[in-house]
């Protein structure tokens, strides 16, 4: 069962002059084993919506559920946080242990888990770091490095569904491309990712379903050609489209026919192989 978001409203300070309505009668079920991308304007709900997922915030109206378990049950919250993994944005800010190893198994160890030096290695080798930093400081580490650290601790809970905010931001070439890796090997292995950007280019080649929200409605969700494609029809005030895209919006401009469906996922495709390919 996915994590199933049902009429869901979210209100910051209810009740009060600080009022704010950040989500307004959410409907959406994440689907199992893909990557979904929230996109939209600042100040749409995106992060509003990712701390609902795994109980941080309680909806004022309606209700969320994971696998079928509402996160208003307290006695369930903690199986719900360890399911539901959530990581903030520039999460390599949060380190704080005085080596890789202590790092890795400080999150897990919260959960009951013990994270073994060989699990710690294996967790390593899995988002792409040498082997050999396992007794190192982690603030030796590159920036890139210690994004990468951190998801490591987060991927030893074993998790069912992995939420995160702006993964790749502020990462250059090379240490995006490694993110976008780890995160397409995670959805080969089964996890569900759920990504916030602003990178447009980043959600067209990354994820499988894009749900754009502004103003704390949603205005589509889907399979995410089909959506790429029905922004080129509205415009959502504040949110930029994928370059292919635009390139597209031009060659429609200038009378040139082509099928958009076509020209969206075959330059996808593309991206994709190569980066597949340098795996
Ligand atoms: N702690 C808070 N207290 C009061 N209002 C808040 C709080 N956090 C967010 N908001 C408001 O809720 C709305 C949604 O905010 P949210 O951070 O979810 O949007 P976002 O789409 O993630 O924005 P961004 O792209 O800028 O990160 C905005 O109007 C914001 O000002």
């Amino acid at each position: 069962m996915p994590i199933d978001l049902k009429n869901v409203s979210f209100i910051y300070n209810p009740g009060t002059p600080l009022e704010v309505y950040a989500l307004n009668q959410i409907k959406v079920t994440l689907e199992e084993g893909l990557i979904t991308g929230v996109i939209g304007p600042t100040g749409s709900g995106k992060s509003t919506l990712l701390m609902l997922l795994n109980g941080l915030l309680k909806p004022n109206r309606g209700e969320v559920t994971v696998d079928g378990i509402s996160t208003t049950q307290k006695q369930e919250l903690k199986a719900i946080r360890k399911k539901v993994q959530l990581i903030f944005q520039y999460p390599e800010y949060q380190l704080f242990a005085e080596t890789v190893f202590e790092e890795i198994a400080f999150g897990p160890k919260n959960f009951g888990i013990e994270i073994t030096e060989q699990k710690a290695l294996e967790l390593l080798e899995q988002v792409g770091l040498d082997k050999g930093c396992l007794y190192r400081s982690p603030f030796e580490l590159s920036g890139g490095e210690k994004r990468r650290l951190a998801i490591a601790s987060v991927l030893g809970i074993s998790p069912k569904y992995l939420i995160l905010d702006e993964p790749a931001a502020a990462l250059d070439p090379l240490g995006k491309e490694t993110i976008y890796r780890l995160l397409l090997s995670l959805k080969n292995q089964g996890v569900t990712v759920v990504i916030v950007s602003h990178n447009m280019d980043e959600v067209a080649l990354l994820c499988d379903r894009i749900l754009v929200l502004d103003r704390g409605n949603v205005v589509a969700y889907g399979e995410k050609t089909e959506v790429f494609l029905s922004l080129l029809e509205r415009n959502v005030p504040g949110l930029n489209l994928p370059v292919y895209t635009q390139v597209l919006k031009h060659m429609q401009n200038r009378g040139i026919r082509v099928n958009p469906k076509f020209i969206l996922e075959d330059t996808v495709q593309e991206i994709l192989r190569v980066v597949r390919g340098n795996a």
